[in-house]
């Protein structure tokens, strides 16, 4: 599809999807819906055995309804009197599952109401259903089960012929025990046989067969249906506080933790493990210091348990990592074998300030006066998924209308673990929800965070206590979404912005409060998946500071990703600089250097010729920052080395490239001190190319076995990677590797630095 008829058909299935033409829903006949079901899930696992490419697509970006009312203050509404394109607000509606269920995008079902009326249901989004065997759904929903759906919506099809009750939020999803009051009442046209289990003895069977087969959420149902039998049953909250640390919601496991504790008259046993998931759930929660009291507790009970042990050793670490001091070598080496590191957070000399004139209304600023290099922040991921993290062979792509754009697996699957987290971490809810969320959702408060309760939540799969609005989360996500190409990644990173469809991606809480800046005076990084901000200028107290969403040499590249996050465009001092030029001067700037980018093997008379056009599109009025003529003039220094070229014709090359990405080369006479400024670090491209030149330069002194120079600037190498990251020789060391080898320059770099 073009540009255009990509644009078109969104705003035609937006049309479609938002058309407000309610009509009676139509009677469906039960048989042909049921077997139309199986006939599809029977394809499903036959795809699935054979392993076959699965691509599903969706829409994001629509107004998506969800339920704000209890389910005690709605109305209960039957098939009958429903609507299609319809929304029933103010009702629920009473059903059973009478199919099995096959998941695409969503998971679809068979439901009838108690008239005997059946519809086809499609729950998004909800809960470990991303990427599921039919087998999770079987357990998840199985054929018996009874749900009240909050404010249920009928939709005409947007493919096939059968109208859908659509639930876009999982939390509009209310499981309805046997004995809850809401049946009391209630008389089920059909016979439905059922083998669910009914007394508590029988859930807490069925809960532990789940945790044996890793079945977290259908095993935390099962023994929250126990629990809904005995509130008091202490073994079944052990069990939901293990099944709920397994799925990463921390809250529940707290609470349930908590709740045994809190019995009086417990054994031992029972007791240890009430503290030791106590203890993890506050771990994982970030409240360091009070697991290690937990921990210590534990202690308590079996005095030198290793993995207790362990465990403080560890929460130690994190609490020395909290003041701001890391290792950043041994992180970037545990990045190397997988990206979901352990690791705190920390906080520097930043706040969160109202800034009325950037979109949303707030932003970053230094509370105090920060030096070049100065660590600011260090942030885990709210949610962060890698490309590793990808169901195998299946394909989600995502049609977004807010952005016009489309997203891969790795975004449409980081919005659904943002709705999981929040729906196993209640109380996490306002610190997305008060995130930019772009101008159809007002940001209610210029200041974040918002004030949550340090207690945690009840978490309930049966009656989520929390209500979530999907459209808003898609926003959200959409806005402050990074994506993410770990520092050890060699080719320089585009930030900001899940524009690459296999990107891995994350959503981050403080960071998202840093406006953009393309002449920022901060850089963020990843290692793994943990963002690192660090300052790299000096800031005075009380300055704003800001981020590149995105870095790239072409002003018109970084534009056509920006204008999508920030309409009125970007008013930083270099998008000044680039419309001195004028636009034709930028359009043809473009166009050149997407040769460089995209041809192979030129030679260095053509590499000149490209740098002298290149140089004819700058305005003299404008100031001396031009990375595209310093990318060809770094290319041609890489030419030179490989035709065997005088040393010095390298090192011009690359002197001339600093110059042009805003770099002070110093003069010779200094020859004790750094060759270039170091009081502040330019980057108008990635810091790795930055260091990248500079091994060069200090590779043609060696050559010329001038060892002072070369040290020199090797030296200065190290400071660009440890302003940029951090961790001095060390890091340079792992996170340069490859360029040294390839210049045979390891053992050099081990003397001189
Ligand atoms: C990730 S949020 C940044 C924090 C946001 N300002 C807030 O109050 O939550 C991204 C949004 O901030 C606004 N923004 C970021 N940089 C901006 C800039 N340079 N000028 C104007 N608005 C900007 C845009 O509305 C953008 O979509």
């Amino acid at each position: 599809m073009s540009a255009d008829e990509f644009l078109q058909y969104s705003e035609e299935y937006r049309a479609w999807f938002e058309r407000d033409a309610p009509r009676p829903a139509p009677v469906m006949n039960r048989a042909i819906l049921v077997s139309d079901l199986v006939v599809r899930r029977r394809l499903h696992e036959t795809y699935l055995l054979e392993a076959k490419d699965m691509h599903y697509h969706t829409f994001t970006g629509l107004a998506k309804h969800f339920s704000s009312t209890p389910l005690q203050g709605l109305d209960r509404i039957t098939f009958s009197d429903m609507f299609i394109q319809r929304t029933h607000v103010g009702r629920f509606l009473l059903c059973r599952i009478i199919a099995p269920c096959v998941r695409m995008m969503a998971v679809q079902t068979i439901i009838e109401d108690t008239d005997g009326l059946v519809q086809t249901l499609s729950i998004y989004n909800f809960p470990t259903t991303i990427g599921c065997s039919p087998d999770h759904l079987d357990k998840l929903f199985p054929i018996g089960t009874i749900i009240a759906i909050r404010e249920p919506t009928l939709k005409a099809p947007s493919q096939g012929s059968y109208p859908l009750v659509r639930v876009d939020s999982p939390t509009d999803i209310i499981f309805i025990e046997a004995h809850h009051p809401i049946l009391r009442d209630i008389t089920w046209r059909t016979r439905l046989p059922t083998a669910l289990p009914d007394t508590l003895e029988g859930w807490k069977e069925q809960g532990d067969a789940y945790m044996k087969a890793s079945e977290w959420l259908p095993a935390a149902i099962a023994y929250s249906r126990g629990i809904g039998l005995n509130p008091e049953a202490v073994e079944l909250r052990l069990d939901r506080s293990e099944a709920y640390l397994r799925l990463h919601y921390y809250s529940g496991a707290l609470y349930d933790a908590r709740h045994v504790l809190s019995t009086p008259g417990i054994t031992d046993s029972f007791r240890h493990k009430a503290l030791f998931r106590e203890a993890k759930a506050e771990y994982a929660r970030g409240n360091f210091h009070v697991a290690e009291g937990s921990f210590m507790c534990c202690l308590d009970i079996r005095p030198k348990e290793k993995s207790v042990v362990d465990w403080i050793n560890r929460t130690r670490s994190r609490q020395v990592e909290s003041t701001g001091r890391y290792d950043w070598v041994s992180l970037l080496r545990m990045s190397k074998k997988g990206a979901h590191l352990d690791v705190a957070d920390y906080r520097g000399p930043v706040e969160v300030r109202s800034m009325a004139h950037r979109g949303g209304g707030r932003g970053i600023a230094a509370t105090r006066d920060i030096e070049v290099g100065e660590l600011l922040v260090v942030s885990k991921p709210f949610v962060a998924v890698y490309k590793g993290d990808v169901p195998k062979r299946e394909t989600f792509l995502t049609v977004d209308l807010l952005s016009k754009r489309m997203n891969g697996s790795t975004g449409h699957i980081s919005t659904l673990q943002i709705i999981e987290k929040i729906y196993g971490n209640p109380e996490t809810h306002d610190l997305v929800y008060h995130l930019y969320a772009g101008p159809n959702f007002p940001c209610s408060s210029n200041s974040y965070p918002p004030v949550i309760s340090s207690e945690p939540s009840a978490v309930d799969p049966l009656a989520p206590l929390v209500d979530i609005d999907v459209a808003r989360i898609e926003a959200i996500s959409m806005y402050n979404r990074f994506s993410l190409s770990s520092v050890l990644d060699d080719a320089p990173s585009v930030t900001g912005s899940d524009s690459d469809l296999g990107t891995s991606t994350g959503l981050y809480l403080l960071p998202s409060l840093f406006n953009h800046s393309c002449a920022s005076n901060a850089l963020w990084v990843s290692i793994g998946g943990v963002i690192v901000v660090k300052a790299t200028e000096h800031i005075p107290a009380g300055t704003e500071i800001t981020l590149q969403y995105i870095r790239d040499t072409s002003y018109v590249e970084r534009h056509s990703v920006l204008k999508q996050y920030i309409p009125s465009g970007c008013d930083c001092s270099l998008c000044k600089e680039e419309l001195k030029d004028g636009e034709a001067a930028i359009q043809r700037r473009h166009e050149l250097f997407a040769k460089l980018c995209h041809g192979k093997g030129y030679s260095v008379a053509e590499l000149r010729t490209l740098e002298q056009q290149l140089a004819e599109t700058y305005s003299p009025a404008r100031g001396t920052i031009r990375p595209m003529m310093a990318m060809v003039q770094h290319v041609i220094a890489i030419k030179l080395i490989a035709l065997d070229k005088p040393s010095m014709d390298i090192i011009r090359e690359e002197l001339k490239a600093l110059e042009n990405l805003g770099f002070t080369v110093l003069p010779l006479s200094s020859a004790l001190k750094s060759p270039i400024a170091t009081d502040r670090l330019p980057l108008t491209i990635d810091f790795h190319v930055v260091a990248h030149i500079l091994i060069i330069i200090s590779f043609a002194y060696l050559r010329l076995c001038d060892n002072k120079n070369a040290s020199r600037w090797l030296k200065a190498a190290v400071w660009v990677t440890n302003t940029a990251i951090g961790g001095g020789k060390g890091l340079f060391m792992v996170m340069m590797a490859e360029d040294l080898a390839r210049h045979s320059m390891q053992e050099f770099a081990k003397r001189a630095l």
